[in-house]
């Protein structure tokens, strides 16, 4: 009897059976849409130069070979995936002068998803961390060295912080910098097992400089945790003698990073390591402090911020794969019937559905927004910090860039699980690109300040706010100020199609208020009998909950000012609808807080949750044309289920074949 033909000669009968234009339920979503897809795009990247600078991007790496994938990236082996983004990274690197990517937050990580996806590479660290440490903390006459020494990767760098024994607590950090008057040297060293450095990133094979946080002795005295530069490979890249280097092993994601451990055997080098910008050792050991006990860490602060951005948009990019599976999920089979005898429906016109979909889609939107005015922000404050001139916005800066990463970083994760459930089955599979996105996504919630910790840091900024309000002479930072207001008695929230903006914001500010000042007067009441650390760690969830509750405050308030500024009508109305979503969605999750003392009354709480369905069903005729308003492109987005043609089920067929179990 003759032989079946192979699984390829069968698979690619189906691909021409299937495969013919653009999903006609797709097409169908996107010529119902209200508002002009150009002029929303350029609302969401607030202007068409950006838009325009994504186009050229995609086109640039789309006609560069270098950047093919022969194998598809989810088939290789962890040596393979590291093989192939180091590669890539260096193919991207060397044409960065060409497509001239200079814009950190916008066009960095575009540049990068596009050629790499998401796995990170060995240079991750070196542009994410070691070239900001430089920028920010080294001496302005001294800079230039440095800096275009790893600007030119003529030394590739990470960041090596975190011990094996303690991460969050900087304090308690082990690595020894001691200051040798005699030789004019650091002596860099690692006194025990849980003071090796464990996770920099680029570390295990391809750094072959660190900046290090070690404390720092000198003349005998101890002056706490400080940066140093310090070379750990020779030329010929073999750690140098002293240097005990290596790869931590494979980790949920990230894994085409060589995240690495680093141990010390009292290792020399000159005094000048030190990143002395704003500390110094003089030659004779004479320590000079710096201008604010803190600023040894504003390189963490850039970070996270450079962080929100990049995390909400994994969050935009899982909701586009998700609304437009949804658009074809069944073209040919569908899964049930809502009217009887009328056939069946495309899964996004369930209100579940929708439910799971839009208020993650809505979730998207404002964080990546607001990043581009935090931005600025950090780069006034960097300014006035370099001209030594203003410290008084650091606590400020500090507490808001801990609280966005701690809310967003979660919420992504949460989101992108979320998404991926709605997809069923299909949604569990590399194809659909979102485990590669949770993992990650899920990576940020840890690294550059682990979530919880991040929020007991906004916590002791709003408790000292607090303090000063209940004194009756508050200094109130910006993001503040809605603390010192009087209390609210009732709620104003009520119909989505009557309420206004001033009402959501009245609302979210009352509760939250309210939060803070009944965690403060349960923290200083706990305080008369406790130590205050005591009371602090029995008051730290409620602590927690009023920094996640001001963090969502300032989201929602900066997510309608926003929409205010869009000038197209039609685009402003949806985006206007989808922030009263992303509102109503929150106050439905956190019932508990505003129904509290009958401030939201029970006919208020229908209210918002009946709006919520409204708000879902008004916004279904859009959703597909507000995905595209992310305007992510297919290589961007790396997802079988997301395909802009809709053409799911002849790509997932393509995809499997290359199954290396698929070869014989
Ligand atoms: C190509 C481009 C791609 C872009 C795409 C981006 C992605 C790019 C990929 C990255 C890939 C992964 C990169 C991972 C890299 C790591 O993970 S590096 C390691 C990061 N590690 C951390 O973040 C550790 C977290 N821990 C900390 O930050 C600090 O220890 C803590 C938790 C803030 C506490 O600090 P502490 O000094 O022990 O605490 P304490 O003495 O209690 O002092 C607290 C006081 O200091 C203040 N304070 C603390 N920190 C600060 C600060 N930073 N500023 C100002 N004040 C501060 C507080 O406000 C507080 O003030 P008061 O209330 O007393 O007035
Ligand atoms: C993918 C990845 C990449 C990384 N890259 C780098 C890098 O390049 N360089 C680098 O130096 N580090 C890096 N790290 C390490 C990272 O910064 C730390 O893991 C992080 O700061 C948390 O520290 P930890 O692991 O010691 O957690 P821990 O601090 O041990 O936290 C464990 C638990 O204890 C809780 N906890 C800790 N302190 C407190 C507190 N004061 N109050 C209440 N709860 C507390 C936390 O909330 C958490 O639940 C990376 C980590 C990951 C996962």
């Amino acid at each position: 009897m003759e032989r079946d033909s192979s699984p390829s000669d069968q698979f690619h009968r189906y691909k021409n059976l299937i495969q013919n234009g653009d999903n006609p339920d797709i097409t169908k979503e996107r010529q119902g849409a209200s508002f002009n897809l150009y002029n929303m795009q350029c609302f969401v990247y607030e202007n068409d130069h950006k838009l325009q600078r994504r186009q050229e991007i995609l086109e640039f790496v789309e006609s560069h070979r270098e950047f093919d994938d022969p194998v598809h990236p989810h088939f290789l082996n962890r040596d393979e995936q590291i093989d192939r983004a180091t590669r890539k990274c260096l193919a991207m690197v060397d044409n960065l002068d060409a497509i001239d990517v200079t814009d950190y937050f916008d066009e960095a990580p575009l540049y990068q998803l596009l050629t790499i996806g998401r796995e990170l590479h060995c240079l991750s660290l070196h542009y994410g961390m070691f070239l900001p440490t430089i920028q920010v903390h080294t001496e302005k006459s001294l800079i230039l060295g440095p800096f275009q020494m790893a600007a030119s990767k003529a030394i590739l760098g990470t960041f090596a912080q975190t011990e094996l024994g303690h991460g969050s607590n900087l304090s308690k950090l082990e690595t020894t910098a001691t200051y040798d008057a005699t030789t004019k040297e650091f002596v860099i060293h690692t006194p025990t097992m849980s003071a090796g450095k464990w996770w920099p990133g680029g570390l295990g094979k391809s750094a072959n400089y660190a900046a290090v946080m070690a404390q720092l002795y000198t003349s005998g005295e101890s002056k706490g945790p400080h940066l140093f530069m310090v070379q750990l490979r020779d030329n010929a890249h073999a750690p140098l003698p002293g240097v005990t280097v290596g790869d931590i092993g494979p980790k949920l994601g990230n894994n085409a990073n060589d995240n690495g451990f680093l141990i010390f055997d009292h290792y020399r080098i000159p005094r000048r390591n030190m990143f002395m910008k704003y500390s110094k050792v003089e030659a004779d050991g004479t320590y000079i402090p710096p201008p604010h006990a803190k600023l040894g860490f504003g390189a963490m602060v850039l970070v996270r911020l450079l962080m929100i951005r990049d995390q909400t948009c994994q969050l935009g990019a899982a909701a586009v794969i998700a609304i437009r599976y949804s658009a074809v999920r069944h073209s040919a089979v569908r899964q049930g019937e809502i009217n009887e005898g009328e056939g069946e429906v495309q899964i996004l016109d369930y209100r579940t559905q929708q439910y799971r979909l839009l208020p993650q889609l809505a979730r998207s939107f404002p964080s990546s927004q607001r990043m581009r005015s935090r931005n600025s922000t950090s780069k006034y404050v960097t300014k006035q910090i370099n001209n030594n001139a203003n410290m008084e916005l650091l606590p400020e800066l500090h507490a808001l860039s801990s609280g966005l990463k701690a809310v967003i970083t979660w919420e992504v994760a949460q989101g992108i699980e979320q998404l991926r459930l709605s997809c069923g089955g299909h949604g569990y599979s590399r194809a659909s690109a979102f485990p590669d996105m949770y993992a990650y996504a899920v990576g940020g919630c840890t690294y550059e300040g682990e979530n919880i910790v991040m929020l007991l840091q906004v916590a002791r900024f709003l408790m000292m706010i607090a303090k000063e309000v209940r004194s009756g002479n508050p200094k109130l930072a910006e993001i503040a100020e809605y603390i010192a207001k009087p209390d609210a008695v009732t709620a104003r929230i009520s119909s989505w199609k009557t309420c206004s903006d001033e009402d959501i914001i009245h609302d979210f500010e009352a509760v939250t208020r309210k939060l803070i000042f009944a965690t403060f007067d349960r923290l200083t009441t706990l305080e008369r009998t406790m130590k205050k650390k005591e009371a602090w760690n029995a008051c730290s969830i409620d602590l927690c909950k009023a920094a996640r509750m001001h963090v969502k405050t300032y989201l929602v308030k900066n997510f309608l000012a926003r929409v205010r500024t869009c000038e197209d009508p039609a685009s402003r109305t949806v985006m206007h609808t989808l922030a009263k979503l992303y509102a109503f969605d929150l106050i439905s999750g956190g019932g508990g807080h505003f129904m509290k003392g009958g401030f939201l009354s029970e006919k208020q709480f229908n209210e918002v949750q009946l709006g919520i369905y409204e708000m879902l069903a008004a916004i279904r005729p859009d959703s597909v044309a507000l995905a595209d308003s992310w305007a992510i492109s297919d290589l961007e987005l790396r997802s079988v289920l997301g395909r802009r043609d809709g053409n799911v089920y002849p790509a997932l067929l393509e995809w499997a074949q290359q199954s290396p179990l698929n070869q014989n």
